[in-house]
């Protein structure tokens, strides 16, 4: 031992000797049987166990995702577990495909008044459990292997004659010999087997035996080969519903959940979100979307996930963290400049090819399939680029700007970021945008325009009124077209301007459509950006122009110095 090194007082686990292992080369193919524990081992890891309209409220919230096995409390434990029991009893709020599990130490005053609070129900699942672990023989019970089976052995006796004795009860035994992962595996073998002895089940009429990582102490694989091994050895394997019971110690109870299922385990009990003892129980929404994502439906209903998040919150009175998998208030948001540039470009592809099998950068899961929208998907800081503000102008303002202009633009937006330290909303980046380009109607503005052709001829004429520094005066010109013949009439009055290049498109709907105009002009050498927006696209367009100019007459000096070359080459 270094005694220097504190972490040598730990001892590290014990590996399964299994090297013929199959479980690495199986895929999940269909859903577990589910169990939820959420009433039972997540409320007696709260700081205030739920009261009864709590208990209710989530319950009827765990019917609602699917669960058919629920684990509802702890009766022989407190009278709120006990009453809670009786009242879905007496009120018949158990629906019939539903069974309730409720759990008892091996003690027979415990016992039996579990099955005092189960009297009546429809369907019930009595679980037992008593520590088999070597330290726990020692230091918590102080017996040896023989009196550990007797414990067993005797509170499954007192149990099968309970439930003899109430026929009309549809009755499931469950075994867990608890902190399985730690006991010795023949052992854990051992005490199954006299269980079942005991209690005698057959193919026809399976008892469950639950085999936790009470405490998670060793990695996933592990676990999957204890599981693979156990599924083995144990005589009348088929007589058993094989169930595990992942914790979260080491932060990688999802994968054990997914390994043992890949190795044999038939049914899993965990709780919504990982609440639980210390860092959890396993979360049955990761594990269950995990499933989904890869095309195995788990027949738990999470379509409109935020509502559910809000209600398990409330009733276990502790947040879900943002960041949590498939839920959190984040994550479905990028803030990064090439994530957004990405899952623009994904959204895009989506669009054309709605019916192709879901590939966006950046985001494993549709967001539409857990109730949330395409909204938060990207959020704007200073570690934003041009992909995700172009979006968000695009999505929430219907502003597609051409790729020079974004480029522009969001140099104009990473100033403002930078400059506050903060996230830049939506109607931020509309205001920036409409502040740089569409308020620039000074000191040239345009009062409005005259346009004539001649019959058969291609060219226009235009007339407009325009006001330069207080001054109204009316211009006039002749082109191939109303913008060329404006630009003619600009050159007259004085300003050579070049159009370099020019995109149009319509925005918003029926009687609130307009065209918006982008206007990429060269004026003494410099390209500068112009955007205008009118009913009328012509108007819309002259409009740009002027925009232009004013950007360049009145901004020149505080707008970003770029040229038409240095855009090529920027982000
Ligand atoms: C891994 C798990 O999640 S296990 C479930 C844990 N959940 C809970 O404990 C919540 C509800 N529990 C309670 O309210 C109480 O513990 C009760 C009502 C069940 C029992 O309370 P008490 O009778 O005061 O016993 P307490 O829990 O303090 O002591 C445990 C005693 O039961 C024994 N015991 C503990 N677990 C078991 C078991 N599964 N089977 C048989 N005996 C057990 C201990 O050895 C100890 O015996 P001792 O007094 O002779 O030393
Ligand atoms: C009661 C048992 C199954 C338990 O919660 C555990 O071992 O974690
Ligand atoms: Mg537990």
């Amino acid at each position: 031992m270094m005694l220097d090194n504190p972490a040598s007082k730990y001892q590290p686990f014990v590996a399964v000797d299994l090297p013929d292992r199959q479980w690495p080369s199986r895929r999940i193919e269909s859903p577990p049987q589910w169990c939820s524990v959420d009433l039972r081992d997540g409320n007696q890891a709260l700081i205030d166990p739920m009261d009864l309209e709590r208990k209710q409220r989530l319950f009827d919230l765990l019917v609602k995702v699917g669960f058919k096995q629920i684990e509802v409390g702890f009766p022989s434990a407190s009278q709120t577990d006990f009453d809670f029991v009786r009242s879905l009893i007496e009120e018949d709020k158990i629906p019939d495909d539903v069974s309730i599990q409720v759990l008892t130490q091996a003690r027979p005053p415990l016992i039996d008044r579990t099955f005092e609070a189960l009297e009546g129900a429809k369907n019930a699942i009595v679980h037992v459990y008593n520590a088999t672990d070597p330290m726990f023989r020692r230091v918590v019970f102080g017996v040896d292997k023989a009196e550990c089976v007797q414990i067993a052995v005797e509170a499954t006796t007192r149990i099968r004659q309970r439930m003899e004795a109430a026929p009309a009860t549809q009755w499931t035994f469950q075994y867990s010999p608890e902190l399985f992962t730690t006991t010795e595996m023949d052992f854990a073998v051992e005490i199954v087997e006299a269980v079942m002895g005991a209690f005698e089940p057959t193919p026809e009429q399976r008892m469950i035996v639950n085999l936790p990582a009470t405490v998670e102490v060793a990695p996933p694989n592990n676990y999957a080969d204890q599981i693979e091994w156990f599924c083995r050895e144990v005589k009348n394997r088929d007589a058993l519903i094989v169930s595990v019971h992942p914790h979260n110690d080491r932060g990688t109870g999802v994968a054990a959940a997914e390994l043992t299922l890949m190795a044999g385990a038939d049914r899993v009990e965990g709780t919504l979100f990982g609440n639980g003892e210390r860092t959890g129980n396993v979360d049955i929404v990761t594990l269950a979307m995990n499933m989904y994502t890869q095309g195995v439906h788990p027949q738990l209903d999470f379509s409109n996930i935020t509502p559910l998040m809000r209600e398990v919150e409330y009733c276990n009175q502790l947040p879900v963290h943002p960041r949590h998998p498939y839920v959190g208030d984040l994550v479905f948001t990028a803030f990064s400049g090439s994530h957004q540039d990405a899952i623009k470009k994904g959204m895009a592809d989506r669009r054309a090819h709605p019916e192709a099998r879901w590939e966006v950068p950046y985001l494993p899961i549709d967001p539409m399939d857990v109730g949330r929208s395409y909204e938060a998907v990207i959020r704007v800081n200073s570690q934003s680029g041009k992909g995700g503000i172009s979006y968000l102008l695009e999505q929430e303002h219907g502003i597609e700007l051409p790729r020079r202009l974004s480029i522009e633009f969001s140099q104009v937006v990473q100033e403002v970021a930078d400059r506050t330290g903060r996230e830049i909303t939506s109607t931020m980046i509309y205001q920036a945008f409409a502040d740089e380009y569409l308020a620039r109607n000074s000191p040239f503005a345009l009062f409005g325009h005259r346009l004539s052709s001649e019959p058969d001829s291609p060219r226009v004429s235009v007339e407009a009124t325009i006001e330069e520094r207080g001054e109204r005066r009316v211009i006039q010109g002749e082109g191939n077209g109303p913008l060329a013949a404006f630009i003619k009439a600009l050159a007259a009055a004085g300003h050579d301007v070049e159009i370099i290049d020019y995109h149009e498109h319509s925005r918003g709907q029926g009687a609130d459509a307009e065209a918006i105009a982008y206007v990429e002009v060269r004026i003494d050498g410099k390209a500068v950006f112009g955007v205008g927006t009118d009913e009328s696209i012509t108007s819309a367009s002259m409009k740009g122009v002027m925009s232009a100019i004013n950007r360049y007459l009145l901004t020149q000096a505080a707008a970003p110095n770029v040229t038409a070359e240095s855009l090529a080459v920027t982000k």
